[in-house]
This record gives C-alpha cells, sequence and structure tokens, in this order.
C-alpha cells in the first residue's frame, strides 16, 4: 500500500492508496506531528511538506520504507514559468500536476488551507504563478489575538444572515462572506486573464463556502490524489 503525506500548515493529511484507488484518509495537527508512525504494509511514503522543519522527523519514521519527498524537480507534466522554482510551495506544485491529469488545462486552483492560494495553469501547462492570501482559519485566530474585546469563534456552517446582530455573528459573517466575496472577485479577475479556464476548489475550507464560491470543481481529495500520480 502506498501512503502520501500532505504537510501543511495547519494539519497533516495522510491518504492510503493501493491499485491507484484512495482507500482511506485521516489527518493529524501539525503540531502534534512527533504522534506519527508508519503503519505497517505501507511500501512506498509519497511527501509533499510545506513546514521544512518537521521533515526530518518523517524522513527518519519512513525510513524503512521507500520514502519520496518531492520537490520542484519531480513535477514533469506541467512547465514552471518562475525565476525562482525552489521557493515555491511543493502543494501548489502537487496540486497543479496532478489538476493538469484529472482536468485538463488552462485551470486557476484555489487552495483554502491556511494560506487561500491561487494558482493558475495556462492551456499550454505552463504554471504562470498566482496570489498568496491570508486563510481563514488565520483571519480567524488574528481577529482574537490581535484585539482586546473579539472572541475566538468558530465557524463551522455557513452563517443564516449577511448582517450579524452579535458580535459573533458579525465575525462569522465578516470571515465566511468576506472569504466568498474575495474568492469570487479574484476567480472572476483570473478568468478574464486566463479565458475558458475551470476553476478547481481545494483544502479544509472548500466545502465550507462551496455554495457560495463560484467555482467549476470543489476536490476535497485534490493534493492527496495528486501525490499518488508519483
Ligand atoms: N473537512 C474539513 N471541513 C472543514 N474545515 C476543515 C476540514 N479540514 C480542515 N479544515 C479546516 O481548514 C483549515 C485548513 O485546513 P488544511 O487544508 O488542512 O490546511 P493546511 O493544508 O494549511 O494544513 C484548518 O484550519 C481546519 O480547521
Ligand atoms: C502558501 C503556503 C503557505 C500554503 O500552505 P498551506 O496553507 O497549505 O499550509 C505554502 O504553499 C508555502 O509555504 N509556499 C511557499 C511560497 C510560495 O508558494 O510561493
Ligand atoms: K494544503
Amino acid at each position: 500500500m502506498k501512503l502520501c503525506l500532505d504537510v501543511g500548515n495547519t494539519s497533516i493529511s495522510l491518504g492510503f492508496f493501493a491499485d491507484g484507488r484512495l482507500l482511506q484518509k485521516s489527518s493529524l495537527p501539525t503540531a502534534d506531528y512527533r504522534k506519527f508512525r508508519l503503519p505497517p504494509q505501507i511500501d512506498k511514503v509519497v511527501y509533499a511538506s510545506v513546514v521544512p522543519h518537521i521533515d526530518p522527523y518523517f524522513a527518519h519514521r519512513c525510513s524503512p520504507t521507500n520514502f519520496l519527498p518531492l520537490t520542484y524537480k519531480h513535477i514533469k507534466n506541467i512547465r514552471i514559468a518562475l525565476p525562482q522554482k525552489k521557493e515555491i510551495g511543493i502543494d501548489r506544485l502537487v496540486n497543479a500536476s496532478g489538476a493538469a491529469v484529472f482536468y485538463g488545462s488552462p485551470l486557476i486552483i484555489i487552495d483554502l488551507g491556511t494560506a487561500t492560494t491561487f494558482c493558475v495553469l495556462d492551456q499550454k501547462l505552463v504554471y504562470q504563478g498566482g496570489l498568496i492570501c491570508p486563510g481563514i482559519n488565520l483571519t480567524r485566530l488574528v481577529l482574537h489575538e490581535k484585539t482586546a474585546k473579539l472572541p475566538l469563534i468558530e465557524l463551522k456552517s455557513k452563517p443564516p444572515r449577511l448582517i450579524g446582530n452579535s458580535t459573533v455573528k458579525a465575525m462569522r459573517s465578516g470571515i465566511y462572506y468576506g472569504y466568498a466575496a474575495l474568492i469570487n472577485g479574484l476567480a472572476a479577475a483570473l478568468r478574464q486573464e486566463v479565458p475558458r479556464a475551470k476553476v478547481i476548489a481545494t483544502g479544509g475550507y472548500a466545502e465550507l463556502l462551496a455554495q457560495d464560491i463560484d467555482t467549476d470543481i470543489i476536490d476535497t481529495d485534490l493534493t492527496l490524489k495528486s501525490l499518488n500520480l508519483f
């Protein structure tokens, strides 16, 4: 069985694949990475991390098996048209590489994780770059940490009303509808630059926002499925 590991700044996603199929998924808070143990019957680990300080731990834990830590050099099916290829998050490149296989091109890929990122892959499979915005979870934390009066809120579902009649409801509404507007505004601007692009959303918050964002496809497993191609 193959284990695909997507190490983000908030969570580590694990995908177990056999015969090309995603059999099981789980996740671990990134802060708890030391709880990871290599499960039995894994013959290959494909690893994509944007948290370099924990990479030695995984290299050590996975050493009994075939461990493949991905870098931009492993990405062969798209061309990366950026001056500093090394600095780009491998999660973004893996998403673009896999999405090209699953959905063709051109593409606009939106990943709603710790950061909210937009990546553009043009018709000719050239990765053009994109945008990096603060993510929903960061906004939630920072509003609390950097103010005296705002509480730490949860955002688990769509707020029923745009206009909140309490502090907590106003914060939920601001974050939810604010992010929907950010995504729709930037997606519309990117569609102007890349005509006929399919817009794909992935990442932890993609399903939460699904009904209010103007995307063609929501694929929460995009990163894991893309890792399985290596
Ligand atoms: N299935 C889910 N449904 C709703 N929110 C989720 C889900 N999975 C993760 N999240 C939330 O989405 C945020 C970003 O998650 P994730 O995409 O794992 O981020 P990262 O890749 O940066 O670690 C997290 O703060 C988490 O609370
Ligand atoms: C932009 C990111 C922080 C997103 O990470 P995530 O939200 O998945 O934890 C990550 O892809 C990263 O650290 N990128 C390096 C800079 C770049 O992609 O240009
Ligand atoms: K991610």
